[in-house]
């Protein structure tokens, strides 16, 4: 577990941690020697000269006081440590959240995520103070006992010396049989903590389905197994602690009748006797403290490797010498790309894209449309490197964008998602967040162009208006607004923007593709249309069809043509919120 520690610490954090446990060390060899010191103490007061008691009473004392020294240092040490463990893991986890590839980023991970973050980090934190000095205790003050017995009768110590492998080794088996069996509890645990969330979360739409009062089934699943989960550790986990008890019982009840045959034998004093069985209480005493404190180390320890394993994820990677793009122009060539999630994300191998080329000149407009699920968000992420495409090259300015350093790339691109997250705090907060410098000029360009000054100007407290958590105070149109006034504040010279499908009116829909319109002198535009206005005034439009670009041209050319997009074109073009689907076969 030490190791472990060291390891989720990592460069910053050895020295306060040596520091702790060389204290919760000599805390616990000081506690050996006190009670060793009654060995001598006893079988002196009990022997024919007790005033010869002094010299041993003192020592006896001055070692105790020395360890109630040592022992208080300990503890605070401990909360020290503690909270360190905390502020350093939750920055290790933050910058680790910034380095791993998006892709990790599954469900099931996110949620794991989370929970070491917040309720795991807080268990590890209790473990310097209330788990390792009990632990460290519990090795080092029964071996300071033993070597001590040397001095008093090496016969007891020789039969110590034993017995100690065999109760470390029955020990050994019931903790590893333990580990396994909490692994699996945790895990059973952690799905019912996410199900409840899930459960809490979901509540309007079970609701509105009448699933309130029957159960949930996944709930009802996820708690099942949990109180399984129990049941196996119990029923699996109990002989190993049992055998633990009776093993150090046995040896208490072997050295007690050794010593008895001893004293019946003369080679061992009565005085000596009795002092050697209040030294043996106290070894029995510390090792079944040993097992008690098991539990909660076991559970800190699969704690900590899970901490661990988090924070050795190889980052994703990036380039030895970055290039910086010529200009602003993007190019895919050949890209194919396939989702390589879990199977808890059914995503199997089809490939998503399949040998896509196109070009998007710099000050241009490109409306990629496409039905529902063609991939027309994977290429938004390709093109913004949250994932490094399977096959083909995806260029800005001419560099492949895994050549391009990440601030840099950040730098050139500005993405607009249909899923808007705002942070809690303020509208201003949130759109600043793109440029924490601009000046209010700046600001009220981003609002006046993605129609965010309307919104400002209803609300009473205006760009001091508190957004909640996730936007959650905005209605979905006056979060699209935010997240796109962010996106242009930002001021990339490439703009992706997914267009929302039901977010905005008719009146700002036509305000909004005007702005859209204008935008395209000045930035290279893609966006993932599903708006009549917006397909019709972009210069270029590109078909994506099932992973695969089957159409490309002005929105007169495709119409000409007669193909998919001309016949989607007469279906819809008469319908308000134009939308691409898939043609009927
Ligand atoms: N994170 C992911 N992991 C695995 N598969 C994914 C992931 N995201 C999308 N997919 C799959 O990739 C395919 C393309 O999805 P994508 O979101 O790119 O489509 P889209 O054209 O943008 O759809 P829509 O118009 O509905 O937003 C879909 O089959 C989808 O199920």
């Amino acid at each position: 577990m030490i190791r472990q520690l060291y390891r989720v610490l990592g460069p910053e954090g050895p020295r306060p941690l040596n520091r702790l446990l060389l204290l919760q060390c000599g805390a616990a060899v000081l506690q050996g020697v006190a009670f060793a010191l009654l060995v001598p103490v006893l079988r002196t007061l009990l022997g024919p000269e007790p005033d010869d008691v002094w010299p041993w009473l003192t020592a006896f004392v001055v070692c105790a006081l020395a360890h109630a020294v040592l022992q208080g240092a300990a503890i605070s040490g401990g909360f020290t440590v503690g909270s360190q463990l905390s502020r350093v893991l939750h920055r290790r986890l933050a910058d680790q959240a910034l380095r791993l590839p998006l892709g990790w980023f599954t469900a099931g991970r996110t949620a794991e995520f989370s929970r070491l973050a917040g309720q795991n980090v807080i268990q590890v934190m209790s473990t310097p103070a209330h788990l390792l000095r009990p632990f460290i205790s519990s090795l080092l003050t029964p071996a300071t006992l033993v070597v001590a017995t040397f001095f008093f009768d090496v016969r007891t110590a020789l039969v110590l010396l034993v017995c100690a492998p065999v109760l470390f080794a029955v020990q050994r088996a019931s903790t590893a049989v333990m580990r396994r069996l909490d692994l699996g509890r945790d895990a059973a645990i952690g799905e019912s903590a996410d199900r409840v969330l899930e459960y809490a979360r979901n509540q309007p739409v079970l609701r509105a389905f009448g699933r309130t009062t029957e159960g949930y089934g996944a709930l009802d699943d996820a708690l099942m197994a949990e109180a399984r989960a129990d049941r196996r550790l119990i029923a699996r986990g109990l002989p190993g602690l049992v055998s633990f008890s009776f093993a150090t019982r046995l040896v208490f009840a072997l050295l007690l009748a050794l010593g008895v045959s001893w004293q019946l034998d003369g080679s061992l004093t009565v005085p000596t006797l009795l002092a050697l069985l209040v030294l043996l209480v106290r070894l029995t005493d510390s090792v079944s403290s040993a097992a008690e404190a098991g539990a909660g180390l076991r559970i800190a320890r699969n704690t900590l490797d899970r901490l661990g394993a988090v924070l050795d994820e190889p980052p994703f990677p990036q380039p030895a010498e970055p290039k910086t793009p010529r200009d602003a122009s993007v190019e895919f060539t050949g890209v194919g790309f396939r989702y390589d999630g879990g199977p808890s994300e059914g995503t199997g191998t089809r490939p998503v894209l399949n040998d896509v080329t196109f070009r998007l000149p710099e000050r241009s407009m490109t409306a990629l449309v496409g039905p529902s699920g063609a991939g027309k968000t994977t290429i938004a992420g390709l093109l913004a490197r949250f994932r490094d495409p399977t096959e083909g090259t995806v260029r800005i300015g001419g560099v492949d964008v895994r050549e391009i350093g990440a601030d840099d790339l950040a730098a050139h691109v500005s993405l607009v998602f249909q899923d808007v997250y705002l942070f809690d705090g303020t509208i201003e907060e949130n759109v600043r967040i793109a440029a924490p410098g601009a000046g209010p000029g700046e600001l009220a360009e981003a609002a006046a162009l993605s129609g965010l000054d309307r919104v400002i100007g209803e609300l009473p407290e205006g760009w001091a208006t508190k957004v909640g958590e996730g936007g959650a105070r905005l209605s979905g149109g006056q979060r699209q607004r935010v997240s796109v006034a962010r996106a242009l504040l930002k001021d990339a010279p490439i703009l992706v923007l997914d267009e929302a499908t039901a977010a905005l009116d008719q009146e700002n829909e036509a305000l909004f593709a005007r702005a859209v319109r204008t935008l395209a002198d000045r930035k290279t535009l893609l966006v993932i249309a599903h708006r009549l206005s917006t397909v019709v005034s972009a210069d270029r439009i590109l078909v994506l069809e099932d992973g695969e670009i089957t159409e490309r041209g002005t929105h007169d050319d495709l119409v000409t043509k007669g193909g998919t997009y001309a016949s989607f074109w007469e279906r819809r073009a008469r319908a308000h919120g134009w939308r691409l689907e898939a043609a009927p076969s």
